[in-house]
């Protein structure tokens, strides 16, 4: 995809669309040069209406680029959204920016003071998420969290996240299942370093998929208390990342809902999202119906609250049939939280891993400082069990300060989410006196951009420079949980990631063990700055291409 008018057009050129669409396309043309006048108008005015007796109501709207005719800025927005985001907010509003893509309105924040704005100032004005065809159908509703409008479906599920299922306690609880996970990738790993010896081709490793199953895994056995199986684990991978660029907010309906309405379009995406949902389905019934024939002769022997589920019983479906009655909580709602936590906690947590993985191999000196670290600091022998690679506990990373930098400023360089997800105003708002964003616009924060802007980070800005997060440096005191603007990747506010500490804890324990256990080289022929470092924009940006590495076992 070129850019987002190619795809526009693609959707156009799909076979039964094409002459189905003809009739509307023309509607619409006439419809809408009749109507732009009017609407400017009628905006102005209700801005004016909203605002008789408010002294910002001669606040203008925030810059906009120039635009076309019927598809706005759409023509302006590449492959990479959040890079032409970037380039255009340089140009145009370096703290807001107001465009248009087809008829959805879109402000763009570009600056810390301009987040600081949206995510804490105003945050009860800006913590709803547009409303999607896609999230209708996917997420039953949508019945989740992470894309469910602001309100009391929202509230409530977002507490019972919040207090039964990502508490520290929680996330603690899971601390053996991370290291046996661990254990495992370094034995695979292991395997793969040893079968090297007696002139053999050096191993390449697919570091991507082993961060994947890793993450994959841990999630698993959080949901349900147990790993998927290759077979289920491939299945749930495949789903996350076909459903990924579906979630990230520029599918072309969104765009144009007035030709959504004359129901070819929506046809399409309708038809396509519940392809995605079937799968959904299959795969998260069958994890429920599993737990529930466990839990459901329990609780009809002897009915368990929560408080009471022993540690082994304590994973995220049994939590959840044990809350469902307090919570009045339909099987949608289930599935759909589910999908959320299987959403954010597997995706995201191996992209970061993998990013930090290519910046380590990048920066030899980065990798041999680390190393030294975690090497200086490990008492592996003490903790080892029998059957279990000798790993590097959590217990034993607490002061590893250097690790929790290279995450840092991995987190920093390169974003996971790197607009976040999608906020929407609820209501008309002035932002810091400057400037007047009407009610319903979509609201995509570049956390990407600000992480990387020299205004706010000074001119290596772009290089991958851990130290400025150690004692003494310039960004000592800059922290990733929602009170320091300029580096938002979990975000803040009401709308924070309420997975940081899952994520974190698996990060950090994978990390080290993975730098301790092994050396990594390039294969044989490729550098490390020849990796290929091509993205795919979705809700989590993914590489496009594998990554191989050589693993060594360190003597
Ligand atoms: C490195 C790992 C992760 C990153 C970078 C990350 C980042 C984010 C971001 C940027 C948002 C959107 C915030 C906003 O719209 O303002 C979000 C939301 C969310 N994340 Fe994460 N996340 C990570 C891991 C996780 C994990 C492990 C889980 C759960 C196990 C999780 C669950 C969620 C949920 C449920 C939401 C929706 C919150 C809401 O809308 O109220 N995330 N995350």
């Amino acid at each position: 995809m070129a850019n987002l008018l190619l795809q526009f057009m693609r959707e156009l050129m799909a076979p039964r669309a094409w002459f189905l669409l003809l009739p509307p396309l023309f509607l619409l043309l006439v419809r809408y040069s009749v109507s732009r006048k009017q609407q400017r108008a009628r905006k102005r005015q209700q801005l004016d209406d909203e605002d008789e007796d408010d002294d910002d109501h001669h606040l203008p709207l925030p810059p906009s680029p120039p635009a076309l005719p019927l598809f706005g800025h759409l023509h302006l927005i590449g492959s990479l959204p959040h890079v032409s985001l970037r380039s255009l907010a340089t140009k145009h509003g370096p703290d807001l920016m107001l465009l248009r893509l087809g008829a959805m309105p879109v402000l763009v924040v570009s600056s810390p003071r301009a987040a600081e704005a949206v995510l804490r100032t105003h945050d009860h004005v800006f913590a709803s998420r547009p409303h999607s065809l896609v999230t209708e159908v996917v997420l039953y509703g949508p019945s989740d969290i992470g894309f469910a409008p602001y309100g009391d479906h929202w509230r409530k599920a977002r507490k019972l996240v919040t207090t039964h299922l990502l508490t520290v306690r929680r996330v603690q609880s899971f601390r053996h299942a991370r290291e046996e996970e661990v254990s495992t990738v370094m034995a695979e790993i292991a395997e793969a370093a040893a079968a090297a010896g007696g002139g053999a081709a050096p191993p390449v490793v697919d570091v991507g998929e082993l961060l994947g199953s890793f993450t994959n895994d841990l999630a698993c056995r959080a949901v349900m208390g147990k790993s998927s199986g290759r077979i289920r684990s491939k299945l749930l991978r495949q789903l996350i990342v076909d459903t990924s660029p579906l979630l990230g907010g520029f599918n072309v309906e969104e765009f144009f809902p007035f030709l959504a309405r004359f129901g070819v379009l929506s046809k399409v995406v309708r038809a396509k999202s519940e392809r995605l949902r079937k799968r959904w389905d299959e795969l998260l019934d069958g994890l429920i119906d599993d737990r529930e024939s466990m839990y459901e002769p329990m609780a009809a022997a002897a009915p368990v609250s929560e408080s009471e589920l022993k540690d082994e019983d304590q994973d995220f479906i049994h939590i959840l049939l044990s809350v469902r009655d307090e919570y009045g909580l339909s099987r949608e709602s289930m599935k759909a939280i589910l999908l959320d936590v299987f959403f954010g906690g597997i995706d995201t947590a191996a992209s970061l891993l993998e990013y930090t993985m290519i910046e380590l191999i990048q920066r030899p000196h980065v990798m041999k400082k680390l190393q030294a670290e975690v090497r200086r600091s490990s008492l592996p022998h003490q903790h080892q069990q029998q059957g279990q690679e000798d790993i590097l506990r959590e217990a034993d990373l607490t002061n590893m300060a250097y690790l929790r930098a290279v995450i840092k400023e991995s987190l920093r360089l390169r974003a996971v989410a790197p607009l976040l997800a999608p906020h929407l105003s609820m209501a008309r708002c002035t932002i810091d006196g400057l400037a007047a964003v009407p009610a319903g616009v979509r609201v995509l924060i570049n956390a990407w951009a600000i992480a990387r802007d020299a205004r706010f980070w000074g001119q290596d800005a772009e290089e991958f420079v851990p130290e400025r997060f150690l004692d003494g440096g310039s960004a000592a005191d800059v922290g990733f949980r929602g009170t320091d603007f300029q580096f938002l990747p979990f975000s803040a506010g009401r709308r924070q990631c309420p997975g940081i500490n899952f994520a974190m804890a698996a990060v950090e324990v994978m990390l080290a063990n993975l730098v301790r256990r092994f050396d990594w080289e390039m294969p044989a022929g490729k550098a490390a700055r020849d990796i290929d470092m091509s993205e795919v924009f979705g809700l989590v940006l993914h590489r496009k291409e594998k990554l191989l590495l050589v693993p060594k076992l360190c003597a």
